[in-house]
Parts: C-alpha cells; sequence; structure tokens
C-alpha cells in the first residue's frame, strides 16, 4: 500500500498540493489526470521521492519513502525532460539503468529499443522529442520498477508509437505486475489502460475511484426543455445545453434502470458520458480569482 498523508507542496505563496491524503493499492494502473497547473508533476514528485514535501509524508508499505535508498531503487520516476546528459549514448544510459534497477530486463530494453527503431550509439541529445519520449519509455518499462511513475513521458510520441508504448506496457504489466502510475491529457486514448483513476483539481484529489465504476458515472438527458428540467430534479447537474426547446443536461451519478426507462417512455433520451466528458465537467468550474495565475 503507498499512502500520502496530508502532503503539501509550496513553491512561495504557491500551494501546488494541498494536504493530500490518498491511498493507493499497489499492483494496479493508475491514470493522474489533472488540467494544467493542477499540482500532477509537483505531486508525482513527491510520490517519487524527487522532492520532500512542504508538509506531510509518503510511506510506502508503512516505511517513509524520502531519503530511503531501497525505496528509492524500487521507484523509477521518468519525465518528458527525461534528466539525462545529451552527449551520452543510449547503451551508456541503459548500463546506468541497469546499475540503479534491481529489475533491470536488457533483453526486453533491447527489443523495446527496435520496436522503437533507436539505435544503442544513438547520443540522448541528437534524439527528436519523441524519440527522447521513446526512451524514456524503454527505461520506465525495462526497469520493471515496483512502483514506475509516467509523467507525461510520452507526448513527443505520434499516433503508432503510442499506440506501440500502450500495447507494451500493458502485455508487460499483466506479465509482470507492479504499480504504474500515468500522467496524461490524452485520457480516451489511455482510459482502457487504467484501473484506477485520480483526479486532480488545484492541488487537491477531486475523485478516486476504479475506472469502470467512473465509466457509469455521468448521463445525458436530452428532450424537451421543460422534460428534461423536470427529470433532473433532485440530480446534481454538471453541464447543460439548449438549442431553441432542446436541452441537453449532464447528470453526476448513476441513474436507477427504472427512472431511465420511465423517461425513455416521456420521449427522453440517453447517453453515457465519456471519462474525458466527465473529467471536463468536474474540472471545468471556474477558478477563484486568488486561484488563478
Ligand atoms: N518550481 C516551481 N516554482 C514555482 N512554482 C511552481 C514550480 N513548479 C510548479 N509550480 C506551480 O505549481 C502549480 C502546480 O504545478 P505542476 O507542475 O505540479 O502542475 P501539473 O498539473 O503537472 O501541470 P501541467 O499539466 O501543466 O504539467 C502551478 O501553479 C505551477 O505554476
Amino acid at each position: 500500500m503507498i499512502e500520502l498523508r496530508g502532503v503539501t507542496v509550496r513553491y512561495g505563496s504557491t500551494v501546488a498540493v494541498d494536504n493530500v491524503d490518498l491511498e493507493l493499492p499497489t499492483g494496479a494502473i493508475y491514470g493522474l489526470l489533472g488540467r494544467n497547473g493542477s499540482g500532477k508533476t509537483s505531486l508525482l514528485s513527491v510520490l517519487a521521492s524527487y522532492r520532500k514535501p512542504s508538509a506531510g509524508t509518503v510511506l510506502i508499505d508503512g516505511e517513509a519513502a524520502f531519503e530511503n535508498p531501497r525505496l528509492m531503487r524500487q521507484t523509477s520516476f521518468i519525465r518528458d525532460t527525461l534528466d539525462l546528459s545529451g552527449s551520452d549514448r543510449i547503451s551508456t544510459v541503459f548500463a546506468v539503468a541497469r546499475w540503479l534497477r534491481p529489475g533491470w530486463d536488457a533483453e526486453y530494453a533491447g527489443k523495446l529499443l527496435d520496436l522503437f527503431e533507436l539505435h544503442p550509439r544513438e547520443r540522448v541529445g541528437g534524439l527528436s522529442r519523441g524519440e527522447r519520449s521513446m526512451l524514456g519509455a524503454t527505461l520506465g518499462l525495462a526497469g520493471r520498477a515496483p512502483l514506475t511513475i509516467l509523467d507525461e513521458s510520452y507526448l513527443g510520441m505520434d499516433a503508432v508509437a503510442r499506440t506501440l508504448f500502450y500495447r507494451e506496457l500493458l502485455d508487460d504489466y499483466l506479465a509482470h505486475p507492479r504499480t504504474i502510475v500515468l500522467s496524461t491529457h490524452l485520457i480516451e486514448e489511455v482510459a482502457e489502460l487504467f484501473e484506477r483513476v485520480i483526479i486532480m483539481d488545484r492541488g487537491r484529489i477531486l475523485l478516486h475511484d476504479e475506472t469502470d465504476a467512473l465509466r457509469g458515472r455521468g448521463v445525458t438527458v436530452t428532450g424537451p426543455a421543460d422534460l428534461v428540467t423536470a427529470f433532473a430534479a433532485g440530480h446534481t447537474v454538471l453541464g447543460e445545453h439548449s438549442l431553441g426547446t432542446v436541452r441537453a443536461l449532464t447528470l453526476d451519478g448513476r441513474l436507477d434502470p427504472d427512472e431511465i426507462a420511465r423517461g425513455e417512455r416521456d420521449g427522453l433520451s440517453f447517453g453515457p458520458l465519456g471519462l474525458q466528458e466527465l473529467f471536463v465537467h468536474l474540472t471545468s468550474q471556474p477558478r477563484p480569482l486568488e486561484a488563478s495565475r
């Protein structure tokens, strides 16, 4: 179990992570979603022990993680910046990874390089943005760290490379179960990978749930405005659209099938809400002035 207790990250007067409590059972793929500046990288830096929180602690199986060499060897944090020297060859980066990561699988790393059409003699500085992302993905996957954190590390990849990466991630995770945390803006594209989703907003955890539970959460009701309005009474409305006399409301929560059947008899139509739409509805409330930048 990974536990965050009262974790706060401040940069001067900016509170990037605000007193977060989170319990993450190990052995799952987590998707961390949040708008720009919501605190994802700050939270992940603390989770990876790259940064000491301004307050609070991270415990892994009950042990404090920060400056704990044993736990740090079991944690891999891949950022899009990669933090590697441009003059190093990929082969040198792999040699360091082998030394750092007890679970490093050199054969698998080679297979991923072939898949991404990279060569061990290439220097990091000569790689394109997408190729750097591919190298990051290779380091993250072949490292087999019990806690692997990928912070938007595959953003530079094109659609083909991303698809290869998702397939490898899932296959390798099934063969070697571990805890993987992915932060992303490409929600629908990676939603199939996540077993659990964490949504951050303004430094806080807005929601943490199983992906399947979230898929059933949220419904769009469309029909004549007066009927839709009457149907929505007692529900939390996340969003609305109107066109002439037709109104569409997005409702939070799971609807009772009998209630849906009654609505359909009255001429209303119902549609599910995708994870991305749910995310947009939940995080698109106007920001208070003091939180705007
Ligand atoms: N080194 C820093 N110094 C000062 N403020 C910072 C620093 N790093 C982050 N911040 C601020 O902390 C807040 C959270 O930033 P963070 O990078 O954690 O968000 P994020 O969710 O990862 O954003 P994005 O999706 O845009 O990458 C933002 O307001 C950001 O400006």
